[in-house]
């Protein structure tokens, strides 16, 4: 049996903010500081584009106009199901996304009982039901110039995109949507972050919260 928190529960955090603003840093940011104390197989974290939609049954010149800023685009159920799984100490297949393809890749990923499970996504704080799910709430801004900037250089060399497609893509769906969804949900938040994942006193000040909250 797993060793688990002094309510019995797993500690879910989810770490929120705009496309390229930084989270997955923040998360394995403080990811890294956990694991030499906690052990790494006590702590997950789980990306919620991992939760978009299989596309696997359409074409490819269809994947490409799917508006993937949009809660439609998420299987958000299946997130929240998984979350209250790992919440009781239970254990999921995460599934597995391929950014290239658009669609999920054949195999998941399982997740075994962790104590501390960080969840980093676009849209956590934006939809009730995901947000009902979380013990602390942390909201990274950073300013969209700088996400842009940093969106191109990573799609273009580990997404496979050309940079006229990620301009194409950031005026018609991520831009319009940060301001829809994202940023109104920055009020829903314990913590905002800036600097993402370089910012040391935030990523200490997160880690003894989490230490608290474990009783670590
Ligand atoms: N503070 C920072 N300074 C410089 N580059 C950064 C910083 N934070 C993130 N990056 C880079 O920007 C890109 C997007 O960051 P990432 O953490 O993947 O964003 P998100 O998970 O919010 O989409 C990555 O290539 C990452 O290395
Ligand atoms: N097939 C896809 C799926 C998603 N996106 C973009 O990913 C962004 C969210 O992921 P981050 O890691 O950047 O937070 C979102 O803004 C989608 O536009 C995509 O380009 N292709």
């Amino acid at each position: 049996m797993p060793i688990q928190g002094p309510s019995d529960t797993t500690t879910i955090i989810a770490i929120a903010g705009a496309s390229a603003s930084g989270k997955s840093l923040l998360a394995s940011s403080i990811y890294q500081q956990l694991a030499p104390k906690l052990g790494s197989q006590q702590l997950a974290v789980i990306a919620e584009d991992a939760y978009y939609r299989d596309q696997s049954h359409l074409p490819m010149e269809q994947r490409v106009l799917t508006d993937y800023d949009q809660p439609s685009a998420f299987e958000h159920d299946l997130l929240v199901e998984h979350l209250a799984v790992l919440k009781s100490g239970g254990s999921v297949e995460v599934p597995q996304y391929d950014f290239r393809r658009h669609t999920r890749r054949s195999k998941a990923l399982s997740i075994v009982s962790p104590r501390v499970v960080m969840v980093e996504g676009i849209l956590l704080l934006s939809v009730p039901a995901l947000r009902d799910c979380f013990d602390v709430r942390i909201f990274v801004d950073t300013p969209l110039d700088l996400c842009l900037l940093r969106r191109i250089r990573r799609d273009t060399e580990e997404r496979g995109r050309s940079l006229h497609s990620v301009i194409e893509q950031y005026e018609r769906t991520v831009r319009p949507a940060y301001h829809q969804h994202i940023a109104p949900a920055r009020q829903h938040a314990d913590l905002v972050v800036t600097e993402g994942g370089q910012n040391t006193v935030a990523i200490d000040l997160i880690t003894t919260k989490i230490r608290q909250l474990i009783e670590c």
